[in-house]
């Protein structure tokens, strides 16, 4: 697999590379891992709120409110797409705020991680980490609402994979032959 070139390629067309999608589709875990393949720095705005205001999601949630957490994820993107060519994942509502969406087309190459309901769902009830899904008396019909309402917005990312359970090294490769071939001009499908 063709990606120690990517880096260069990334660099000369000046685009990191941004992982969106719904709760539970994998980008942390899938931006991390891409990220060591390129050999990128990662970055995952979610934690970058976390480390600037010095409490976790579900605190920062319960103490400032859901408008302080999406001031302070403004202020995360800007800072990370300031750092040069990297990988980064985003929050669960990052890419539906109209501002963010603009920086992050303008300065990314966008992976969306689509996932079907039974996949995002099996996932989300495992943690007790999302301050506003794990909440909900009905996940499975909000997130099933969720993938209804977004889906148009997502199916615009520059790259789509599907993301299922399986060893994530399936879905970096998928996600690394369809950037070799934006990068080379190849269309693709
Ligand atoms: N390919 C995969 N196969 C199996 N499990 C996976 C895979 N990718 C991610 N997971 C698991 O799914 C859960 C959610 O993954 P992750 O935290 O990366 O999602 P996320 O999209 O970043 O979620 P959030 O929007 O809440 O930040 C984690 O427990 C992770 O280990
Ligand atoms: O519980 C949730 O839905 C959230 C999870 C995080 O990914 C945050 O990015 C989001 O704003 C709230
Ligand atoms: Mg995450």
């Amino acid at each position: 697999m063709q990606s120690r070139n990517l880096y260069r390629q990334l660099q000369k067309i000046e685009k990191s590379i941004s992982i969106i999608g719904l709760a539970g589709s994998g980008k942390s875990t899938i931006g991390k891992r891409l990220a060591r393949k390129i050999g990128i720095p990662v970055y995952d705005t979610d934690s970058h709120v976390e480390k600037l205001v010095g409490h976790n999601k579900v605190e920062i949630y319960d103490f400032q409110g859901k408008e302080f957490f999406k001031k302070k994820e403004k202020e995360a993107v800007k800072e990370i797409l300031s750092y040069g060519i990297i990988v980064m994942s985003t929050g669960n509502e990052t890419y539906l705020d109209d501002e963010l969406r603009n920086l992050i087309n303008e300065k990314c190459i966008t992976v969306w991680l689509k996932a079907d309901i039974e996949t995002l769902y099996s996932r989300i009830i495992r943690r007790n980490t999302r301050p506003e899904i794990d909440r909900l008396d009905d996940k499975k019909a909000a997130l099933q609402k969720m993938i209804d309402d977004t889906s148009h917005i997502y199916q615009n990312a520059n790259i789509t994979v599907t993301s299922q359970d399986m060893d994530p090294h399936y879905i970096i490769d998928a996600i690394i032959a369809k950037l070799n071939r934006i990068l080379n001009n190849v269309p693709i499908s």
